[in-house]
């Protein structure tokens, strides 16, 4: 398993209150799926994320990921992984290209390789011809890639994606999906990825992971999860008496 969680808890005080966030989660990933974490705003996606790439240590509940336990060993799954959270682009007033030596340059590689590196990536995102842009100058979709770039820079076999078509047009979702679906058919990547369109996660991911109030409420395929019913909000609206749908509205 490259991702393997036991009983993963994040709770947050807010001044008196108790926000239990994300509420005892099972979950195991096998090495090249491309599994889509799905549930409405709230859910405790990102913080199940930030917890799984060690930027929040969890409450109680243990995880390994890439080999490495998140708690006792950070440093080994950070270098193993690559994390793109929502909106964690580059600096708005370097060039593209710069970021992304500066970025292999944090992971220990040399000037050289960092640089023969970026324009892989810029390569393999179609980013090529924008080299030399800064992402204030680029639209949601390019940034969104450029996000991506960063977080392959080191080659890790396991990328995180949050939300990564939350805010973009039509288009550009098609797009960066595109990008998604060849890391995995080219690159043979293990790619987790949490979104609340329903129609994404019902149409690309291998296998669908519902989230709600912090637990795991239902996981499969999608046509396992919708043998009962025609869609993926169904099936949510089934388990809780909620629609997803109007939730991520
Ligand atoms: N730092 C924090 N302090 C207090 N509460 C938090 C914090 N981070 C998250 N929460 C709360 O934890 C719950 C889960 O939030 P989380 O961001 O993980 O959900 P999500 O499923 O990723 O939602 P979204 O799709 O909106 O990003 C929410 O109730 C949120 O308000």
């Amino acid at each position: 398993m490259v991702v393997s969680t036991a009983g993963l808890v994040r709770h947050f005080r807010m001044k008196k209150t108790l926000v239990e966030a994300v509420r005892g989660v099972d979950i195991e990933i096998r090495d090249g799926e491309l599994v889509a974490l799905l549930g409405p705003n709230g859910a405790g996606k990102s913080t199940l994320f930030r917890m799984l790439t060690t930027l929040l240590p969890p409450t109680s509940g243990t995880a390994t990921v890439a080999g490495c336990d998140i708690v006792k060993d950070p440093d080994g799954v950070r270098a193993r992984i690559g994390y793109v959270g929502q909106n964690n682009s580059a600096g708005e007033n370097y060039r593209i290209r710069d970021e992304l030596v500066t970025q292999g340059r944090s992971h220990g590689m040399t000037r050289i390789d960092a640089a023969k590196r970026a324009d892989e990536v810029l390569d393999q995102l179609d980013l090529t011809a924008l080299a030399k842009r800064t992402p204030g100058t680029l639209s949601g979709g390019q940034r969104r890639r450029v996000d991506i770039a960063m977080g392959l820079m080191h080659r890790p076999r396991l990328l995180f994606l949050d939300e990564p078509s939350t805010g973009l047009d039509p288009q550009s979702r098609a797009n960066i999906w595109d990008h998604i679906l060849r890391l995995r058919e080219e690159l043979g990547m293990t790619l987790v990825l949490s979104t609340h369109y329903l129609e994404e996660a019902d149409r690309m991911a291998e296998r669908v992971v519902v989230i709600d109030h912090g637990r795991v409420i239902a996981d499969g395929t999608p046509a396992q999860l919708k043998k009962d019913h025609e869609t993926l909000d169904d099936v949510f609206l089934a388990l809780t008496g909620r629609s997803i749908r109007e939730e991520a509205a």
